[in-house]
C-alpha cells in the first residue's frame, strides 16, 4: 500500500444530517461500507478548510478512532462568498422559502455549493480533505422542501429539489467531492 493514512473496512461517517447521510450512502454504495454516528460537533468560524479540519479533529477525539466528516457551504458571489460555512444558521432562521431574499438587492444571483469531506485516522492525525463544487443560481423555492436549500439552488434550469436523487448526485458538490474520495480510497482501504 502507498504510504499515508490507512482506512478501515467500515468507514465511520459522523453527521447529524439524515439527508446528507442518505446521499453519501447512495454514492458510496459498493465502494465502502458506511457506519454512522451522530455526534454534536462544535463548528468554529474560519475558512471552509479550517472549519472542516477542526470538525474532523473533534470527531476523531470524540469517538477515539477513524472518522469521516463533511461540511457543506453555500456561497454567493454578490456577498463575497458569504454565508459559506454559515449557511446552516441562515437556513435555520429564514428557511427554504425566504433564503432567496438574501440576494434580492443584488442583480447577480450566482451561488456555489461546496462540499468538503475530511478523513482522519484518529486523534492526533492530520485530516485529509476532498472538495467538490457546483456553480448555480439562488432562486425562489421550487420543488419539495425536504433537504436544506435544495429547492433554492438551480443548476442548468432545474433546482436540486426538482431533480431525482441520482441526477443530483451526478452533478452535485457532494458527488464531485465523493468522486475524489473514492479515487483516494482505492489505494487506502485496509484489507486486514
Ligand atoms: O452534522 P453535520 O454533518 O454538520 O450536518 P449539518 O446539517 O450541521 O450540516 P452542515 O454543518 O454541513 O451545514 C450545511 C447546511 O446546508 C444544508 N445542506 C447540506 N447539504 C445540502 C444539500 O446537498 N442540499 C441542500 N442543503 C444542504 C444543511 O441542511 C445545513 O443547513
Ligand atoms: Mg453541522
Amino acid at each position: 500500500m502507498a504510504p499515508g493514512p490507512t482506512v478501515p473496512k467500515h468507514l465511520n461517517f459522523i453527521t447529524g444530517n439524515k439527508n446528507k447521510l442518505a446521499e453519501v450512502q447512495a454514492i458510496l454504495e459498493g465502494v465502502i461500507e458506511l457506519r454512522n454516528q451522530n455526534v454534536d460537533l462544535v463548528e468554529i468560524q474560519g475558512t471552509i478548510e479550517e472549519v472542516t479540519r477542526d470538525k474532523c479533529r473533534r470527531a476523531a477525539e470524540a469517538i477515539q478512532g477513524p472518522v469521516l466528516v463533511e461540511d457543506t457551504c453555500l456561497s454567493f458571489k454578490a456577498m463575497n462568498e458569504l454565508p459559506g460555512p454559515y449557511i446552516k444558521w441562515f437556513m435555520l432562521s429564514l428557511g427554504p422559502l425566504n433564503i432567496h431574499k438574501l440576494l434580492s438587492g443584488f442583480p447577480d444571483k450566482s451561488a456555489t455549493a461546496i462540499c468538503t469531506f475530511a478523513y482522519c485516522e484518529g486523534p492526533g492525525h492530520e485530516p485529509v480533505l476532498f472538495q467538490g463544487k457546483t456553480d448555480g443560481l439562488l432562486v425562489e423555492s421550487r420543488g419539495p422542501t425536504v433537504f436544506g436549500w435544495d429547492s433554492c439552488f438551480e443548476y442548468e434550469g432545474k433546482t436540486y429539489a426538482e431533480m431525482d436523487k441520482s441526477e443530483k448526485n451526478k452533478i452535485s458538490h457532494r458527488g464531485k467531492a465523493l468522486d475524489k474520495l473514492k479515487e483516494w480510497l482505492k489505494s487506502r482501504v485496509d484489507e486486514e
